[in-house]
């Protein structure tokens, strides 16, 4: 019997269950998918708290998750890099954004011509193929397990541990019973690194959102930020456009060998992410906690959720249940 059992191994799941096993807790972890196959596996897992609040909990989180992955970019953890970045402003904006509080380097800068704008920061920056095994390597060096069973309901989650995780990512939709988590499908266009080392974001651009994120070997060109759309098949049209919007701001880009498409869907949620325990659980016998909802920042966010996680999964903890 173990004490906690994770239900999900997407970042989300996989940081909650190192922080529970630091925390000495015995942890079991079941997915459906295999890491490689979650939504964590497409992002672009730049250091960015796109679309979240802001709200003092969130940056609490983001500001958590910075220091870690930077500490990890030191010790040369796999995957994870500090990346300068360049953000193009369109529409003059007043003061530092609230964000800015867990960046140490974020300064303005003069904007290039056509932009009203500049901020400039450095951020951690994942390649996440390398870094969920070296998450999945950690936890076996912990000594847990990460198995392959997909849960009917997270009751049954139960039987493995008295304590449930739910880091579920879009299903915790229906796991949980929660209308507000919908998904929102982004795509992304990989192509061969030319020699970038500068993220540059152009958010506001109006043919569409637009950002390239150079990783050791390729380039990641996005993107789209889709609202209710689920299917995740290739476009080519789309590819094409995201190209183009992303050579026309970095043109160094241009000829670079196209490597290929891909398509995921945040697991967003109206109001933000859900870390919490759900208190009309624990009627049930077992003590629920969700982590889940984190939409397009999930990578962003991921340490500071999981210490809280590790909080709150300890009935002993003398934290407030908030519904
Ligand atoms: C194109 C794109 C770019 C992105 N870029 C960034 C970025 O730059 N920075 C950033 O911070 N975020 C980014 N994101 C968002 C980020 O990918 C997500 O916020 C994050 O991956 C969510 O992680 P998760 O672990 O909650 O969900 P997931 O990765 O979806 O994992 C969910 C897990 O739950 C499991 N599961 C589901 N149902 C069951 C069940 N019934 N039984 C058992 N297991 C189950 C799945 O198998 C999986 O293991 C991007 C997303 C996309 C699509």
């Amino acid at each position: 019997m173990a004490d906690v059992v994770v239900v999900g191994a997407g970042v989300v799941g996989l940081t909650s269950a190192v922080r529970l096993a630091e925390a000495g807790a015995r942890v079991a972890v079941l997915t459906a998918d295999e890491p490689a196959r979650t939504v964590s596996r497409v992002a672009a897992a730049v250091w960015y708290p796109t679309r979240t609040s802001p709200d003092p909990r969130v940056l609490d989180w983001a500001r958590r998750t910075f220091d870690e992955l930077a500490a990890q970019a030191g010790n040369g953890v796999p995957g994870v890099v500090m990346r300068p970045t360049r953000m193009l402003l369109r529409a003059p904006v007043d003061g530092a954004p609230w964000w800015s509080a867990a960046v140490p380097d974020f300064r303005t800068a003069e904007p290039p011509p056509g932009y009203a704008g500049q901020w400039r920061f450095t951020v951690p920056t994942v390649e996440m193929g390398p870094y969920l095994d070296w998450l999945v390597a950690r936890l076996d060096q912990l000594g847990v397990e990460v198995r392959r069973h997909r849960v009917d309901t997270l009751t049954e989650a139960a039987d493995v541990a008295p304590v449930v995780v739910n880091a579920t990512g879009l299903a915790a939709g229906t796991l949980a019973d929660d209308p507000a988590v919908h998904p929102v499908r982004g795509r992304i266009v990989l192509v061969a690194n030319p020699g970038l080392v500068t993220s540059v974001r152009d958010e506001g651009n109006p043919a569409g959102i637009t950002y390239i994120h150079p990783r050791s070997r390729d380039v990641v060109l996005g993107g789209t930020f889709e609202p209710g759309e689920a299917e995740t098949e290739p476009d080519e049209a789309v590819g094409r456009a995201i190209l183009a919007r992303c050579v026309a701001l970095v043109p160094e880009l241009a000829g670079a060998a196209v490597l290929g498409q891909l398509a995921g869907l945040r697991p967003a949620r109206h109001g933000g992410a859900r870390v919490t325990v759900d208190a009309a659980a624990t009627g049930g016998g077992f003590r629920l906690v969700h982590n889940y909802g984190h939409g397009g920042a999930g990578v962003t966010l991921a340490w500071g959720c999981a210490d809280e996680v590790a909080a709150l999964a300890d009935p002993a903890a003398r934290v407030s249940l908030r519904a």
